[in-house]
């Protein structure tokens, strides 16, 4: 393709993609309140809903990636209306509109983890990274008891209100073996650039558990001037059992865990060891 054309076909997408401003009517019912952000092929609003008066969480399928995009909205919907769990957004309403589809799930108040760490400053040590990840293990279970795998267990996707932690963004997510499909909503997951996507089985769930647990082990480590940059192991100065236990979950031990309740039985002796 040319330049000039490729330059056109950018502008088309930015221009069928623009955010919808606050004040409009999505089916009739919810009224957008204002953009939450925008992902690879969805753009996500808080909405009121006229019926109830209540905020949610609407996605919109990305206009400019037609067909893949509702698509890839109609397998996140299915796998959220698997859920059924106080933590996990609920999936509310599913809608088509001006050529896009619309899911409407719970909107979660509260500061994702990426917002905590990165913003808030806040630092996690041992007995508080321990206790934020055995309540998302908690969720974790679920969806596998559920025949899913999230993958896309990161920062920016739990939200922490008081004591409670919520699990969102079920955009990755995938049935636990689902094979490749060259003509289902994973042919066109490869059309609209999606991040490197990990295997469907429990163990990438596992790992991304682990890496975030660095994050939040990371936010007491302070770099020493001049020093070159070193494996998380020798920054991060953490106990024999919580070295061991991030080995497992990273896959760099001989013995991985094979499934969560492993892990979550491990996490919670450590955590009653340092209770003590
Ligand atoms: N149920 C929800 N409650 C509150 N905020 C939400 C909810 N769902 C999504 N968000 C927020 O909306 C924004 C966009 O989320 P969304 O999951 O649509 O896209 P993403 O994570 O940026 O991309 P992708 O879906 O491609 O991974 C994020 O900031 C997220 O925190």
């Amino acid at each position: 393709m040319g330049l000039v054309a490729e330059r056109l076909r950018g502008f088309i997408r930015a221009w069928q993609d623009y955010p919808l401003p606050e004040g409009k009517l999505i089916g009739g019912r919810y009224i957008i309140q204002h953009l939450l952000g925008e992902g690879s092929y969805g753009l996500t609003y808080c909405c009121r809903d006229t019926a109830d008066g209540e905020l949610y969480a609407l996605k919109q399928s990305r206009p400019s990636k037609k067909g893949a995009g509702r698509m890839l909205l109609e397998k996140e919907y299915r796998i959220l209306k698997a859920m059924d769990h106080p933590r996990i957004p609920a999936c509310r309403d599913y809608l088509e509109f001006k050529g896009s589809n619309w899911l409407a799930s719970d909107y979660i108040t509260g500061k994702t983890l990426e917002d905590l760490i990165f913003d808030d400053k806040l630092v996690y040590g041992e007995r508080d990274c321990l206790e934020v990840i055995l309540k998302l293990a908690e969720l974790v279970i679920h969806v596998h008891s559920r025949g899913y795998v999230h993958l896309d267990l990161r920062i920016p996707n739990v939200i922490l209100r008081e004591e409670d932690l919520y699990l969102i963004d079920f955009g990755l997510a995938k049935r636990i073996g689902e094979q490749e499909d060259s003509s289902g909503p994973d042919a066109a997951l490869q059309t609209v650039m999606l991040p490197e996507r990990m295997p469907p089985v429990i163990s990438s769930d596992l790992y991304d558990m682990g890496q975030l647990m660095l994050f939040m082990l990371y936010s007491a480590y302070e770099p020493e001037r001049g020093k070159q940059e070193r494996s998380w192991r020798e920054e991060l100065k953490v106990s024999p059992d919580m070295l061991m236990l991030l080995n497992r979950l990273l896959g760099e031990h001989a013995e991985p865990y094979a499934d969560t309740a492993d892990f979550v039985r491990d996490a919670e002796a450590i955590h009653q060891g340092l209770l003590k």
